[in-house]
């Protein structure tokens, strides 16, 4: 019977705290440019005059002491290090105007850091770039209840906007692990793929205006909140995914849809990667509209969560874990639909084991096991991280392969993700950084990818750390054009220098 096997587990949290540097044996984290060979470009360096300028624009809030600086000049997974000397926390994009018109004068490089999570090296500085923080600019300016349009300032924490559009009826379209901490601005910097990206679709989709300052401190208003606006070229999406290397986001509109009033969470044990495909193609189709999650882990993920995080399987061991999550808006409706198509898979042999969840706090502690993977990693050692768009047929191949191809050089090879999206997390433990274990995945990975015409980066973005694997997913003439649209928009190169494009030779 499909009632017996069910349980459910204590509540998790959602929330992704500080940096993972938890670990009390984390190593220090050396300088990128110590890591990665790369050059300084000639940037001006900051001076006393400079200093005292920024004083005049941002008063007070210029920060030179070196224990705050250094939370900024660290990345959250702890693999990159800049040396910036300044951190400057605009409130308003008149203030933003101010610093960019300032530095593209002074030839001053800027590095833009909202919440500083990205996995991909984008939010913190190569070198001495000025850190130029969105953390003060963290106003709602306004919601609209009748279209469900939220404008805000770019420096909003995504948790505290859920909360803020949730309690009016409706939810933000992005939701991700890192999301207490995370900003909105820099959310759609780096074009922020996440949990609801099945149900919701891209944020390219959902956002429908921003405000941005140019690197030579133009104010860039397309704040707009309309559904509907089709006059030319969509300049609004020059910066979704821009990653900072265009301007600085600074205000944002987009669309959220009416909260689901049933929320119903499945979580499955399955025999074999084979069982979780041939899952979500049931799920597709004997859930329609109602399915809004499809994620899986596998069972190393499992064990990690559980070491680490003290969190307990809901589920018998299986060699594979999936979440389904159906938002609908009949409760009792969509729960026993849920649960009939269950038993189906249970009596099927696709699933072994499962668990369903119906009310808030089961639910979150549910979506804790997967949403805290990456927590989990960090806390096993250092981490290679892959974020890799697949054929979802061929999405699980690789992991195998290279604990094969790894063996002992590796503590753990992953994979896990947004299955539904044709999204891979596939991650790479070992106790320390080695050049020559990162010579084995790099280029392998990519070129394994390319073979499948997949993306080097499905969700994450580019950043530093993949800036010069770009060629494996995009021709050369659209890399042509990507650095002709920086020189037209950026012509000094001051905006997140080293990071999006690949280094000139
Ligand atoms: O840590 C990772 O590799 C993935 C992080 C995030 O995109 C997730 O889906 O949990
Ligand atoms: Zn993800």
């Amino acid at each position: 019977m499909w009632g017996s096997p069910w349980r459910v587990v204590g509540t998790g949290s959602l929330v992704r705290r500080g940096s993972s540097s938890t670990s009390s044996r984390a190593p220090e984290v050396v300088l990128t440019h110590e890591r990665y060979p790369v050059q300084r470009l000639p940037f001006s360096v900051v001076s006393e005059e400079d200093r005292a300028a920024f004083e005049r624009m941002v008063p007070g809030r210029v920060i030179m002491d070196p224990e705050e600086l250094e939370a900024s000049n660290v990345d959250w997974l702890r693999s990159m290090r800049g040396c910036s000397k300044v951190l400057l926390r605009p409130r308003t994009s008149e203030e933003v105007s101010h610093i960019l018109r300032y530095c593209h004068e002074r030839n001053l490089a800027v590095n833009t850091q909202g919440g500083n999570t990205g996995m991909v090296g984008g939010s913190v500085p190569v070198f001495d770039e000025i850190i130029l923080s969105t953390a003060l600019m963290n106003q709602v300016i306004s919601f609209h209840d009748m279209s469900g349009t939220l404008v805000c300032q770019a420096g909003c924490v995504l948790e505290e906007l859920s909360r803020h559009v949730e309690e009016r009826g409706f939810v933000m379209p992005l939701d991700l692990g890192a999301k207490g901490t995370c900003h909105i601005g820099g959310n759609l910097a780096t074009n922020a793929g996440g949990l609801r990206f099945l149900r919701y679709g891209s944020l390219r989709g959902t956002v429908l205006g921003l405000e941005a300052v140019l690197a030579d401190g133009t104010v860039l208003n397309c704040l707009m909140s309309l559904r509907k606006d089709n006059t030319g070229y969509d300049l609004k999406q020059l910066f979704i995914g821009s990653e900072g290397t265009l301007g600085v986001i600074t205000a944002v509109s987009i669309l959220c849809p009416p909260k689901p009033r049933a929320v119903n969470v499945a979580f499955l044990g399955c025999p074999g990667f084979a069982e979780v495909l041939q899952t979500f193609h049931t799920c597709r189709g004997m859930l329609g509209e109602i399915l809004s999650a499809f994620e899986f882990m596998d069972a190393t993920c499992m064990q990690l969560v559980g070491r680490h995080l003290h969190l307990a399987s809901p589920v018998q061991e299986s060699p594979f874990y999936v979440l389904v999550e159906t938002s609908g808006s009949r409760a009792e409706h969509d729960a026993e639909k849920l649960s009939g198509f269950l038993e189906q898979l249970l009596g099927s042999g696709l699933v072994t084991d499962g668990t369903l969840a119906t009310d808030q706090r089961k639910i979150k502690a549910l979506w804790a096991l997967r949403e805290r993977i990456t927590e989990a990693l960090s806390r096993d050692g250092y981490v290679y991280k892959y974020d890799i768009s697949l054929p979802v047929e061929r999405l699980y191949d690789l992991v195998p392969d290279l604990r094969a191809r790894l063996g002992p050089r590796a503590k753990h090879v992953v994979g896990y993700g947004h299955l539904g999206d044709g999204n891979l997390h596939l991650n790479v433990t070992a106790e320390a950084f080695s050049a020559a274990l990162l010579g084995e995945l790099e280029p392998y990975v990519y070129e394994w990818t390319a073979g499948q015409r997949g993306s080097v980066s499905a969700e994450h973005g580019v950043g530093f750390k993949k800036r010069d694997v770009l060629g494996y997913s995009k021709p050369p003439e659209a890399l042509h054009l990507m650095r002709q649209l920086k020189t037209l928009l950026d012509p000094k190169g001051i905006l997140n220098p080293y990071k999006t494009l690949p280094a000139q030779a």
